[in-house]
């Protein structure tokens, strides 16, 4: 029996990166949060204290700022596929690179015509998200099945072997429906006190992420569109159950966008529950007044996915909270 290092990551985690685009008088801003990781043949660092191979996670923190201003940040995707490309450059050992960014939106402050210029409301509600690995062929696969190892999927190979997989996302989508929702029929024991529900409200704070084929995507216009697919099948599916609503989510998202591999999902069910007025016989409870509850909620996790495409498990390495 021998004890020995088991797998490990490093890197600098939850740059707050703040770019501001003034060729003009009409200021744009990204708002952004970076992690980034690196693995690969790091042994020496934890078993002899030999830092010789390891790139900073100080250095790590100046790239991701340095390219925010040499590369900007056209989308998320774009810029995490840049920093990824960059460490491998510049660290011969790693094997891959990790990196993961959340977006926060910001809207003009509505003065004048069209907002103002350079003044901004931070947008509450749902945070745009991508995890990119970045990485040789064999420390991350053959994610297209085209056999070049670059994830495009035109089986032409990459210039430099590296294979990128791209998942995008979202996180903190609070949506509601005040009706169109039922549980029923479900399996009773000794133990089942919940009552039928013919009509409920149906709540959740969405946490989805979508698995990209290649890297030729239009990453903007696809996340809006991926979006607007959920906000819209959440909204038109009559729900018997939280998980029939994610699944006939998913499968849209998958319908409309032939580049993604498939999408996962993680909906805490947040509960509603009719007040009881029986002790004040003058008041009626007709469906309209509900305690939001906090805890405990349902959990309800699930993935839809093509059939056809590989798993990709490398590409979900180190992010949590997916079953
Ligand atoms: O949409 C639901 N799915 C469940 O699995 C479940 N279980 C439960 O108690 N309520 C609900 N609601």
């Amino acid at each position: 029996m021998s004890i020995v290092l088991g797998p490990n990551q490093y890197g600098k985690a939850e740059n707050r990166v703040v770019r501001i685009t003034r060729d003009t008088a009409r200021h744009e801003i990204t708002d952004l949060n970076v992690s980034t990781s690196l693995r690969g043949d790091f042994a020496d660092a934890h078993t002899t204290g030999d830092q010789a191979k390891v790139l900073p996670t100080d250095t790590q923190k100046n790239t991701a700022f340095i390219y925010a201003k040499k590369h900007g940040v056209a989308s998320p995707e774009d810029y995490a596929l840049a920093l990824g490309h960059r460490f491998l450059d510049v660290t011969p050992a790693a094997t891959s690179a990790r990196i993961e960014v959340e977006q926060y939106a910001w809207d003009r402050i509505p003065v004048g015509d069209g907002g103002h210029d350079h003044a901004f409301v931070r947008r509450g509600g749902d945070v745009r998200t991508t995890v990119v690995t970045v990485g040789t062929s064999a420390g991350t696969g053959d994610i297209d099945g085209d056999g070049d190892g670059d994830g495009d999927g035109d089986g032409d190979g990459d210039s430099n072997g590296r294979e990128a997989h791209v998942i995008s996302g979202l996180k903190d989508l609070v949506v509601l429906k005040s009706t169109g929702s039922e549980f029923k029929g479900y399996l009773r024991d000794e133990y089942t006190t919940l009552q039928e529900a013919d009509d409920r409200i149906l709540a959740t704070s969405l946490v989805a992420r979508w698995r990209y084929l290649g890297t030729d995507v239009d990453w903007n216009k696809t996340y809006d569109s991926v979006r607007d697919t959920l906000l819209e099948l959440f909204a038109r599916t009559y729900s018997r159950a939280l998980q029939e609503s994610l699944h006939a989510m998913g499968t849209a998202v998958l319908e409309r966008h032939p580049d993604v591999a498939e999408i996962r999902f993680s909906a805490p069910n947040k509960h509603h529950f009719a007040v009881d007025f029986s002790a004040f016989p003058d008041v009626e409870n007709d469906g309209e007044v509900f305690i939001a509850a906090d805890r405990p909620y349902g959990l309800i996790e699930a993935s839809v996915v093509r059939d056809d495409v590989p798993e990709a498990p490398e590409a979900w390495l180190a992010t949590p909270g997916f079953c």
